[in-house]
């Protein structure tokens, strides 16, 4: 019976995450068109490289003119303008506004100098002869955009690590982005291993299930910022999985398995970890599920084995492989953002080490409440589609109970910086 089998070091889930984090190798970048760079993570700050919006821009359709002639001006005072000319979007005014003029002008288009309020058209009557009547009483600077209201010149806009969203894409196209620098996708091979597993279009058979942690992690995978390779699955026999491992460790930037980590006789991983040429980071972290997680640095790769459990495979995903993903492609925020929330039901937990249950967030009343999504042993898959949230149960085997508030692990990323 082997070593490991008996022999594990326990850290802290902390301290499990700052050894991964240890080996940040930041990914290259590569030039994309924007219309393909959404959903990418930037490589680049975006500063910008001119104020926005760059002239003085009507906000309305009606009439440029100077606000001192309008003194007094209402429905039943009307004061007479005399109409220089039509300013479209996209044109340049030919002439200046003076005392006693107007320019027809549209949303979006140029204020012509003398002019310093724009009046809406709605307010005015078109006479014949070039004329409008106006029939309200303007403000300097009433419906008129200033020159870099909106941004400065040098103002930074974004960071590299952002995730390339509908707001991004607009701000890349403004500052004239045709292509985007990006950091290029990291591709992780996932492994299930198990002589149990069958390929998802496989008819069930008696003691075989099929495998569902291997599509579970790509979509992780995906929803990360990576480009997931899923690779045949590999039987429990030790000799198989270190061969297929080693082959696919030169083509991709990490390697992710799932099962044979415990303490059972075909716990094929601790086999490897044991005859290996590669460093164990650790093989044991107070916490439930996934426990048995273990992580390597093998031949400059990582190699995160997490639990067969699809709980267990669900959650060593987000707690240890997103914080690393994240951090090769330059965000600062590499941990799940968090909150606090009010548990709506009494939890009770066996283990002593902290758990991390699936749970799902409800906002009422100015109040944010937290239920768990369902069944929560590690074994059970079904739960994992309702989480949009891990919900920590600390130390200690008292669990939590109904009303109290407690620390939520956000699984959807917001925005948290530029
Ligand atoms: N004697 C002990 N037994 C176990 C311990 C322990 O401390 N002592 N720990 C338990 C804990 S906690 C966990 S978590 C599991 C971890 O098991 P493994 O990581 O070795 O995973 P497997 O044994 O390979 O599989 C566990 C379970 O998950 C199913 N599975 C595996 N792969 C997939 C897949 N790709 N898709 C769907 N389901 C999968 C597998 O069939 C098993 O049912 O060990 C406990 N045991
Ligand atoms: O550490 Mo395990 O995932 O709780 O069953
Ligand atoms: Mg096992």
């Amino acid at each position: 019976m082997s070593r490991f089998r008996f022999q594990r070091k326990l850290v802290q889930l902390e301290e499990a995450q700052q050894a991964v984090l240890h080996y940040i190798n930041m990914q290259k970048t590569e030039d994309v068109a924007l219309a393909d760079c959404f959903g990418r993570r930037l490589a680049m700050t975006v500063t910008a490289n001119h104020p926005v919006p760059h002239f003085r821009r009507s906000g309305v359709d009606g009439y440029a003119l100077q606000a001192s002639g309008t003194n007094g001006a209402s429905a039943d005072q009307e004061i007479k303008l005399d109409v220089t000319e039509m300013i479209p979007c996209g044109s340049i005014p030919s002439m200046q506004v003076g005392q006693g003029q107007a320019a027809r002008i549209m949303t979006g288009a140029v204020v012509p100098d003398g002019a310093d309020s724009v009046i809406m058209i709605e307010m005015t009557e078109v006479l014949p002869d070039h004329q409008v009547h106006i029939r309200k009483q303007m403000a300097v600077g009433d419906n008129i955009t200033p020159i870099g209201e909106e941004v400065e010149p040098g103002d930074i806009l974004m960071l590299p690590g952002r995730t390339i969203r509908s707001g991004e894409a607009a701000v890349l196209a403004t500052f004239g982005f045709a292509r985007v620098s990006v950091f290029r996708k990291p591709r992780v091979a996932i492994f299930s291993t198990g002589s149990e597993l069958l390929e998802v279009d496989s008819p069930l058979a008696p003691g075989k299930i099929r495998n569902s942690n291997s599509y579970m992690l790509a979509a992780q995978v995906i929803e990360a910022g990576g480009e997931p390779v899923i690779m045949p699955v590999l039987p429990d026999d030790p000799a198989e999985v270190e061969r297929a491992l080693l082959q696919v460790l030169e083509q991709v930037d990490l390697v992710v398995t799932t099962g044979g980590v415990s303490v059972g006789d075909k716990d094929v991983l601790v086999d490897l970890f044991e005859r290996w040429d590669g460093e164990l980071l650790f093989n044991k972290i107070a916490m439930r599920p996934g426990s048995p997680t273990s992580v390597g640095y093998w031949r400059g790769k990582l190699l995160f084995a997490l639990s067969g459990n699809p709980g267990a495979s669900f959650v060593g995903f987000e707690l240890l492989v997103r914080p690393y993903i994240k951090g090769i492609m330059g965000q600062t925020e590499k941990l799940h953002a968090e909150t606090k929330a009010y548990l709506q039901t009494d939890y009770s937990k066996g283990s002593a080490y902290p758990r991390y249950v699936r749970g799902t967030l409800k906002m009422q009343d100015g109040k944010v409440y937290v239920n768990p999504a369902g069944k929560d042993k590690s074994s059970i898959m079904t739960s994992i589609k309702d989480a949009d949230c891990l919900i920590y149960i600390p130390a200690g085997g008292k669990g939590a109970a109904r009303d109290d508030l407690v620390r939520v692990l956000l699984l959807n990323e917001p925005i948290c910086s530029l």
